[in-house]
């Protein structure tokens, strides 16, 4: 039996599956946490996964592997290789407007799509080079080259191979590769905000503009290219984690994924690349040569983690609760721009609670309120994909609720079709890994379908209620 691992390196934590390059059957799996925070020390992404491979049973029997992370963080090297300052996550929105600057400056909004397929908003790798140009210049200077998460990992782990077999100790502090040997692919190049899917290309042009310096940039490898330093053990290309869900759960035509984790997103994928000036929908490409128009909001599983926090309450009671209360919650409609919002692009922005009376201020009213409030802002992304999809997906973290599996369809206004509760973007990066040293035949799971008739009014009292929010 050949092996292969896949990682998924995302915001709250590291997950490794070992698979059956063949079949796909699991054999394996581990994880470890990232530490809270939206500026983290990519140090810690390394520990972590150190710390996952070794649960999973370490990589001496693995013939390839791959690596998937969360999207556009800001990993900057100085010349010796070293990390010159904390990475900035995703979801750190101090280069919002660093965001609005470069929106201006090249023309507006559309200029953008048309450049890159994305109108950049604090979350794009572009902003946050600029504002470490504006407000940190000495760490802006000494960036000798700049790199995502999943490039920087695939990177070290390149010079980890090369110094031995798995040891998560002597691996820990294993001598980094040449800077020229940094590799990325085109899923996750796409949302740098320098990179054009539609023509393969870097826009350097962009990248000078942001930092005033054009540093060294990961070579794009394509979707079956190993990267560079594979050796005993051959190293993917690696992607984005939405890449690799989309992978990993089969996303086949037609389909639109919608996966709660920390953030909320809304894909599918598509044959031709798009470019929507409006920003909702980020045209990003995806990991098999393909286009993967993505919507996303900040605000996902986490609004359901400060729903219980404030009940007092495990995410199971939550759930349960959740479901003692009837659709709608009898007015009480949640806001959940609990981290600012990226769709709509409302950096600044804080959560509200509408329509609180004495019958609605219960626990089970405030957990529906909740669910329904997180489900409303994707439901409004999948209307901004403006597709007609055959079948809806949900993955990720929050899918495992309950009460997110009834109440979906509800909000949603479609069947909802969810998948039995897996790692669904190391599964993704494992299937790379595995295109890389045989023809994988891996099975795509079944679903379970949930219906129930939409009830239009949550949306509607959501879209008046988002009106209202303080900054
Ligand atoms: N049963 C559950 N009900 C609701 N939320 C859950 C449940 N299990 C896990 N989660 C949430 O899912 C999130 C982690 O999901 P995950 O997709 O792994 O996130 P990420 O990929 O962003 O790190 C956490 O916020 C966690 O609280
Ligand atoms: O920024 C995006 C997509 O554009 C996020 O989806 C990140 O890729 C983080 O993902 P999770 O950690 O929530 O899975």
């Amino acid at each position: 039996m050949t092996l292969v691992a896949g990682v998924d390196s995302s915001t709250q934590s590291c997950k490794v599956v070992i698979r059956d390059a063949g079949t796909g059957a699991l054999v394996r799996q581990g994880r470890a946490p990232h530490p809270d925070g939206t500026e983290v020390h990519p140090s810690h992404w390394w520990a972590a996964l150190l710390q996952a491979i070794e649960e999973a049973g370490g990589l001496d029997d693995v013939a390839a592997i791959s690596v998937a992370g969360q999207q556009h963080g800001m990993v900057c090297l100085d010349a010796s290789g070293d990390v010159v300052r904390d990475a900035l996550l995703w979801n750190d929105t101090r280069s919002a407007q660093a965001a609005a600057d470069l929106v201006t400056e090249l023309g507006g909004p559309r200029a953008w799509a048309d450049a890159v397929g994305s109108v950049p908003v604090a979350s794009f790798t572009v902003t946050k080079l600029r504002w470490l140009a504006e407000h940190e210049p000495a760490d802006a200077q000494r960036t000798a080259a700049v790199c995502l998460p999943h490039d920087w990992l695939t990177w070290r782990l390149a010079g980890a191979l090369a110094s031995g077999p798995f040891d998560a100790r002597a691996w820990r502090e294993a001598p980094t590769p040449p800077l020229d040997q940094l590799a990325t692919d085109r899923g996750d190049a796409s949302g740098t905000g320098y990179w054009s899917p539609a023509t393969g290309a870097y826009r350097t042009d962009l990248l000078k503009t942001a930092l005033g310096t054009v540093p060294h940039l990961p070579k794009v490898l394509g979707p079956r290219e190993a990267a560079p330093g594979s050796a005993r053990v051959l190293i993917a290309p690696g992607t984005g984690d939405n890449m690799a869900a989309a992978l990993g759960v089969g996303a086949r035509s037609g389909d639109v994924v919608v996966s709660l984790g920390t953030s909320g997103t809304v894909f599918a994928v598509a044959e031709t690349p798009s470019a929507d000036p409006t920003g909702a929908v980020a045209g990003f490409a995806d990991a098999t040569g393909r286009f993967l128009p993505l919507v996303c909001t900040l605000n996902a599983a986490r609004v359901m983690d400060a729903a219980a926090r404030i009940a007092g309450v495990s995410l199971d009671e939550l759930s349960d609760l959740a479901l003692q209360a009837p659709p709608g919650a009898e007015g009480l409609t949640l806001v959940p721009y609990l981290e600012g919002e990226r769709t709509p692009n409302r950096p600044t922005a804080t959560g509200s609670i509408h329509g609180l009376s004495l019958s609605t201020a219960t626990p089970a009213h405030l957990a529906r309120a909740a669910i329904e409030g997180m489900l409303c802002g994707l439901a409004d992304a999948l209307d901004a994909l403006s597709m007609r999809p055959e079948r809806v997906l949900l993955i990720g973290g929050a899918a495992r609720s309950k009460a997110v599996r009834r109440i979906a369809p509800t909000v949603f206004g479609v069947p909802i079709a969810v998948p039995p509760p897996a790692e669904y973007v190391a599964d993704g990066a494992a299937r790379q890994a595995a295109t890389l040293v045989t023809t994988p035949e891996w099975r795509s799971e079944d679903t379970r379908t949930y219906e129930g008739e939409a009830v239009q009014e949550i949306r509607h009292r959501y879209a008046r209620a988002t009106a209202h929010i303080l900054d």
